[in-house]
């Protein structure tokens, strides 16, 4: 059939879903590298592992488990998703967005996207939050789009919006929780540009991305954004600032993944905290408590 998954198809992965879970989730959550601590905050967990999914992409980069993990964050329903798809994998753009037409179907309203990021900003020290308030979507400059191909109007319509992707109200009380919880001195906010990797940017992509405005350099989360905000789900997405790009040649650093994982290790208990704070206290109109 037509390049991607039909609306059938993504009907037939949820259906199974939602007959070996008794779980409803109104988040979704999208775990980066290194961030797959978020689902084990989930309790009364039940967990498939992508390959057990039927029609579902597996998982192949170190750093990302490759399972969706269904349960309640206090209280609040919730399925997470341990290990994401990149286009650098060599998935075609539409199986990397996949899952959040899944989580649609599931219920989700609301999705919580985190990654790990290079930092652009002058300001910005490895360890740094990056709350994203907008994006630039690179791979789609250049015509890689995961909405390319017929429109399904069922999930959303052909050319949709994207100058409110980034929920205003959820990116405000990120500020206003992590300012509670204490962490305003790490907390950021900014652009985030995905490339598509597996290669790390020369000096001069560092520098041309930063002197276009961006903040925070990564290779995902654009297409989920996307696909999310397309079939209607609110949209807040953070970086976790893993390493400083590279900016100067006489720079001795060298952009690696370990590092990336190190400082993911190192933050990811704050991050943690955030995001389940935020999904607490997020009201869902039919789960108002
Ligand atoms: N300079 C730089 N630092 C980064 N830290 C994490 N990522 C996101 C990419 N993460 C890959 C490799 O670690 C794994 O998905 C990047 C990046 O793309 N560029």
């Amino acid at each position: 059939g037509s390049i991607g998954y039909s609306y059938e198809e993504c009907r037939a992965i949820a259906d199974w879903l939602l007959t070996q879970t008794a779980v409803r989730p109104l988040v979704g959550i999208v775990c980066g590298s290194g961030l797959g601590g978020l689902a084990d905050l989930l309790k009364d967990q039940v967990a498939f592992n992508y390959r057990d999914i039927p029609n579902f992409p597996q998982s192949t980069v170190h750093g990302h488990a490759g399972r969706l993990v269904f349960g309640t964050l206090k209280g609040r329903p919730c399925v997470c998703m341990q290990g994401r798809f990149h286009l650098y994998e060599g998935y075609p753009i539409q199986k990397i967005t996949l899952p959040m037409r899944i989580f649609k179907m599931l219920g989700v309203k609301t999705v919580i996207l985190t990654n790990a990021a290079g930092g652009l900003n002058q300001d910005f020290k490895v360890g740094d939050i990056m709350i994203i308030k907008d994006h630039l979507n690179m791979p789609g400059f250049a015509g890689n789009n995961p909405l390319t191909g017929p429109n399904d109007e069922r999930f959303g319509v052909r050319f949709p919006c994207m100058s409110d992707a980034y929920d205003r109200e959820l990116l405000q009380m990120a500020m206003d929780v992590g300012s509670e919880l204490g962490y305003s001195d790490f907390l950021r906010e900014g652009v985030y540009c995905a490339l598509g990797g597996p290669s790390f940017e020369t000096i001069a992509e560092c520098r041309m991305l930063h002197k276009l405005g961006v903040d925070a350099v990564g290779m995902s989360t654009v297409h989920e954004v996307i696909v999310a905000r397309h079939c209607g789900m609110r949209v807040f997405a953070l970086s976790l600032i893993t390493n400083q790009a590279v900016m100067d040649y006489d720079s001795e650093e060298k952009a690696n993944h370990n590092e990336v994982l190190q400082t993911a290790k190192q933050r990811a208990q704050q991050l943690e905290k955030l995001v389940s704070t935020m999904v607490i206290r997020m009201k869902h109109n039919n789960n108002y408590s």
